[in-house]
């Protein structure tokens, strides 16, 4: 029987880098081959397992990505916009699937991605969901249907340890409703009110962000028109969930000729 392919998860201590070792761990389909934390993070060369408090894993923690990767076939990313420009060049170095989860990218960030996807696959969305995936073909089709009466205001919520704002899957959900709106959603966003923020203006594409407690992650888009308002919501009650999509998709990578996908690919739902 062939070997199952080798993951490596950066960026294991943080809250979704201990979901994705769970998650990869307990798989039948995968196997860990490698946990990396940043240079002087307590974690490095300690077992990962023993590290979160459980049972041996035999991964030891390390900081260098190149050699981790090497005896790997994907990278699971869930860290932060550096780490991962720099995980996107050597996972294309290596020839292995990048899946990124890290949000807060910059237009720059995500031209050097598209640079690496050149030469590997890489699998990037801001929300690893079916659901939230889902909701984008949906508030696509509401925003292609109604016309700029109705007011489009997207809400989310997250823990308070949260970084950047709005969230990825709010600028995702912003896009789709932009996509069938047949407008350019940079142009049309409407992100900060405070103070006199004047009347809104007709067309604009609303943003607001919720910071607080252990929220996971809560989306709602709001249509809002005279005398009606539809609302599309999605609430993450367990960050599982975006591990488990994580590792769907760099199985799905490994078939895959080089390019920047993302979930809508992975789940099919194009
Ligand atoms: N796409 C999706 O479905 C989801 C995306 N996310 C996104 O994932 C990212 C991480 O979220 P979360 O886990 O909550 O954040 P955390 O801060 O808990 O975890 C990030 C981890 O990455 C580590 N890290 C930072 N730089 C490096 C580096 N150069 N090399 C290795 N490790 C590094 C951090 O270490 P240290 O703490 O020491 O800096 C930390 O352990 C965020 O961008 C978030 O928005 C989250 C959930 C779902
Ligand atoms: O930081 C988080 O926690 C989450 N981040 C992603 C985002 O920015 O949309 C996905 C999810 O909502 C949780």
């Amino acid at each position: 029987m062939d070997e199952l392919p080798g993951i490596v998860v950066t960026g294991v201590s943080g809250r979704m880098g201990r979901m994705l070792m769970a998650c990869v761990n307990a798989s039948p389909d995968a196997r860990l081959v490698g946990a990396i934390e940043h240079e002087g993070h307590d974690w490095i060369g300690r077992d990962v397992g023993e590290a979160m408090g459980g049972a041996p894993l035999g991964v030891t923690v390390e900081t260098d990505p190149l050699e981790a990767f090497a005896r790997a076939r994907a990278v699971i990313d869930f860290t932060a916009p550096a780490a991962t420009v720099e995980f996107a060049a050597t996972a294309a170095q290596a020839r292995i699937v990048h899946v990124i989860g890290t949000t807060g990218l910059s237009e720059e960030d995500i031209q050097k991605i598209d640079a690496a996807a050149r030469h590997a696959v890489v699998v990037r969305a801001g929300n690893m969901s079916l659901g939230v995936n889902l909701l984008l073909q949906l508030v696509k089709q509401v925003a292609a249907a109604l016309d700029d009466s109705y007011d489009i205001e997207i809400v989310e919520a997250h823990h308070r340890h949260k970084v950047d704002a709005p969230s990825g899957t709010a600028l995702m959900l912003g896009e789709a409703a932009a996509e069938g709106r047949g407008v350019n959603l940079s142009a049309m966003s409407d992100r900060g009110r405070d103070g006199i923020t004047h009347a809104r203006e007709r067309g604009r594409i609303g943003f607001s962000a919720i910071r607080g407690g252990d929220i996971v992650g809560r989306h709602d888009v709001m249509f809002a028109g005279d005398g009606e308002q539809i609302t599309i919501s999605h609430n993450a009650s367990d960050r599982s969930l975006f591990a488990r999509g994580a590792l769907k998709a760099a199985l799905w990578g490994l078939d895959r000729m080089p390019g920047h996908y993302d979930m809508i690919d992975v789940l099919g739902l194009k």
